[in-house]
């Protein structure tokens, strides 16, 4: 079941078209990673499938009322800032809001289901905004996970974590698309992409330059035309490594 279809979508930003025809669809058990070189357009692309940005083309996302759009999708935009000076807890619980944040026992399991996955016990009764930047991204990404929707969009969502929060928040992303979630993140570690995501879209200049599984979209020739690298690359027992290795010119 297609969880978003976007078809044509294109924006133009200051009258510079900054995305083009861009078209794909999502599905329930996809991790899907956006890739792509600063500026190409990942952002922008998010947030017109969301209908938070005027595009034009259709987005099956941004053509629902509000209300059903905070249902179908949670979004963790790039930039983290926490406004109010609220607790971990009472952060996570604003992810209920979209079914009504009436304190049920759904609510209460959606919000400790959220809080644990994301490591954040300790943090539970601390003031959000006093808390490193990663905690501050990993309480929002509990916020995005309370809302258990079908879909979760993230805007760069790992930067700034450890190493192990990294790959933990990877997994669950990972968890979440096995259980029938979809997942679209945008992501500048090519090697976590490889390892992690069912499939990759690059993006370069506001359009699609390939959408596929990792292992046919992190090619030699691709990586040279995107980002001018190139990477090595290997199967290992323990999955894919990709390390991207030295810039071509
Ligand atoms: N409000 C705006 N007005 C004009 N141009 C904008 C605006 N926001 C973004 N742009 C431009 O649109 C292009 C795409 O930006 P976008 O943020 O979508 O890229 P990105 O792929 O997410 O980049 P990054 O990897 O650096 O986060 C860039 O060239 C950017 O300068």
């Amino acid at each position: 079941m297609s969880l978003l279809s976007v078809k044509n979508l294109s924006v133009t930003l200051r009258g510079r078209p900054v995305l083009r025809d861009v078209s794909f669809d999502v599905g329930q058990g996809e991790l899907v990673g956006l890739i792509g070189p600063n500026g190409a357009g990942k952002s922008t692309l998010m947030r017109a499938a969301l209908g938070l940005i005027p595009s034009q083309g259709a987005s099956s996302l941004a053509a629902l009322p509000r209300v059903l759009r905070a249902r179908q999708a949670a979004w963790m935009p790039q930039s983290r800032e926490i406004a109010w000076a609220l607790s971990v807890e009472a952060l996570v619980t604003l992810g209920r809001m979209p079914h009504g944040q009436r304190g049920t026992v759904a609510d209460r399991a959606a919000v400790d289901a959220a809080i644990a996955r994301m490591d954040l016990d300790p943090f539970r009764n601390r003031t959000a905004t006093r808390l490193s930047g990663g905690e501050q991204a990993r309480a929002l990404i509990a916020r995005a996970l309370a809302q258990e929707t079908p879909l979760l969009m993230a805007d760069e969502p790992i930067a700034g974590l450890d190493p192990e929060h990294q790959i933990a928040t990877l997994d669950t992303f990972a968890g979440l698309a096995r259980d029938g979630h979809g997942v679209i993140l945008s992501l500048h570690d090519l090697g976590l992409a490889a390892r992690h995501c069912t499939r990759l879209i690059l993006l370069v200049k506001g359009g699609i330059l390939a959408d596929g599984p990792p292992a046919q979209v992190l090619t030699d020739d691709l990586m040279a035309r995107a980002f001018h690298i190139r990477a090595f690359h290997a199967d290992t027992p323990d999955g894919p490594v990709f390390q991207p290795t030295q810039v071509i010119r």
